[in-house]
């Protein structure tokens, strides 16, 4: 274990870090964060020894740094410095082989067989086989990157210490660099104590995180607990907002730029104006994007679109892959998929029910559309399972204003709270049960904010955006259902 109690160090007797104590068990990574010039250089060369400390101790499994030989150090702790410069002409082997310095016991002719086994595996490893024979000052800065981090696990040392080891690797190598550590730390027990300025990289890959700011230590903790969004903006002085993963459970920062807040000026509108309805499809094209959370067939979730396009396909569409059918549908016609939430429904477009409504400095946007043949009862468990059938009530609701997480949560709620009331009223039956339908077997719905203007905290059926959202959805529902059931009993 690596033992860190009360140390303070610095320059010419200034102390730039001040009385820090944490603590690195066997195969765990720390991350080292904070601002330039916060420390963490500094405190990284004083863990090593590079730097001595003017206060407090560091030991390594119960043992001070100052009890240890150089030799002995060296084969324990391994430095990946910032900005390594080599002036040297080595080849990328030579430079590599130099890791191996501490486990020889002559320099010359000790090169043994495990020697040259582990710098031919870590040069697998780290991806600079290829570029053995080359000469170092000839890389490019991440190949020379790699042949440094090559160089520092040929020395198969216990504790790792990196600064900012991605600063000149591209994506694939950040990840590749940071994927191989992790499983290094585990596998070999290593303790590794990295320096990040990518937040995102740090909390993905560390197990725990230490925030420095003016040499102190401001929390180490686990990277969900580090990474508080008042305590990120408070450090860097900047603004941000954090947001899960939308793979693994860690969290995620993301910069909030100032345009971000130069456009408020500019609000936009969604209203009536912005749709085209044709027989074929009905289309919402907005000049600006929008945040929408939906159930469509493309663009589903959360995310950022411009294009919203309700597309009739026949009763008897039958398809194996109907987002790829359905996102080449959205090419051929010009819309990029990227930027589009699309849906699918048999129902014939002509019955659509659309409106604005407006309470106050709150307005929405409500569009349906509603086929009830494939009503079901969402309550009765044991169904057979139905085939995809894109007969459907497809619910779009476009809100004039800045919805939080909950309020987009919220207004999906009640608009099918909303939708649920209608089908009873309208008794519209699930023809295998009898019993009053409650939606079909596959409705989508969506949810779109301008996400400028008002800001609205909550979307529950009392609140005044739930309240627009109940009348919205009702009275376009209401009159979608009953013009398709005139149009089918015209029709018989
Ligand atoms: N050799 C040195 N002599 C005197 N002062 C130094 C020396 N190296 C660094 N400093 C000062 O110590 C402070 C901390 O520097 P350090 O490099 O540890 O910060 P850092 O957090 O690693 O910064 P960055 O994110 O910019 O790399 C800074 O004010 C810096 O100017």
């Amino acid at each position: 274990m690596l033992h860190i109690q009360h140390v303070s160090g610095g320059y010419a007797g200034h102390s730039i870090v001040k009385d820090i104590s944490f603590e690195v068990n066997k195969g765990e990574m720390l991350g080292i964060l904070g601002p330039n010039g916060s420390g963490k250089t500094t405190l990284l060369k004083i863990i090593s020894g590079i730097l001595p400390a003017s206060e407090g101790t560091i030991s390594i499994d119960g043992n001070k740094l100052s009890e240890y030989s150089p030799k002995e150090l060296a084969k324990l702790i391994a430095v990946l410095p910032q900005h390594a410069a080599d002036p040297f002409s080595y080849t990328v082997k030579e430079t590599i082989s130099l890791g191996r310095y501490a486990h020889q016991r002559g320099w010359f002719n000790s090169w043994s067989k495990e020697d040259e086994e582990t710098v031919l595996r870590v040069m697998e490893q780290t991806g600079t086989l290829s570029l053995q024979d080359r000469n170092i000052q000839d890389l490019s800065g991440g190949e020379r990157q790699r042949v440094y981090l090559a160089q520092a696990l040929a020395q198969e040392p216990r504790i790792l210490l990196l600064d900012e080891p991605t600063n000149h690797l591209d994506l694939s190598y950040q990840k590749e660099l940071f994927d191989l550590l992790k499983k290094w730390s585990k596998e070999c027990e290593l303790m590794v104590v990295s320096i990040f300025h990518d937040l995102n990289l740090a909390g993905l890959y560390c197990d725990r995180l230490l925030l420095l700011h003016e040499g102190k230590i401001v929390i180490e903790d686990t990277p969900n607990e580090v990474l508080k969004q008042e305590r990120i903006q408070t450090v860097y002085h900047t603004k941000i907002a954090k947001q899960p993963h939308p793979k693994v459970p860690v969290p995620q920062m993301v910069l909030l730029p100032e345009w971000e807040n130069e456009q408020i000026e500019e609000i936009y509108q969604v209203d009536p104006s912005v749709i085209q309805a044709s027989s074929e499809r009905i289309v919402v094209k907005t000049e600006q994007p929008l945040k929408t959370m939906s159930s469509g067939v493309i663009g589903s979730g959360t995310g950022w679109y411009q294009n919203f396009v309700n597309r009739h396909v026949d009763k008897t569409y039958n398809c194996s892959d109907h987002k790829q059918e359905m996102a080449h549908y959205l090419e051929r016609n010009g819309f990029l998929p990227g930027e589009t939430v699309g849906m699918m429904t048999a129902v014939k477009l002509e019955d659509v029910s659309y409106k604005l409504y407006i309470d106050g400095n709150v307005s929405i946007f409500v569009v349906v559309t509603a086929g009830v043949g494939n009503a079901i009862d969402a309550s009765v468990m044991d169904r057979e399972v139905f085939d995809y059938k894109p007969g459907t009530i497809n619910t779009w609701v476009f809100v004039n204003g800045e919805l939080s997480e909950e309020a987009f949560i919220q207004s999906i709620m009640t608009a099918t709270e909303v939708k649920v009331k209608v089908l009873q009223n309208e008794e519209v039956l699930d023809l295998n049960t009898g019993t009053l339908a409650t939606g079909t077997s596959t409705d989508s719905i969506l949810i779109a904010a301008t996400q400028k203007g008002t800001s609205i905290e909550y979307a529950g059926s009392f609140t005044q955006l739930g309240r627009l959202i109940s009348r919205g959805v009702f009275e376009c529902t209401t009159e979608a259902i009953r013009k398709s059931r005139l149009r089918k009993e015209g029709m018989s």
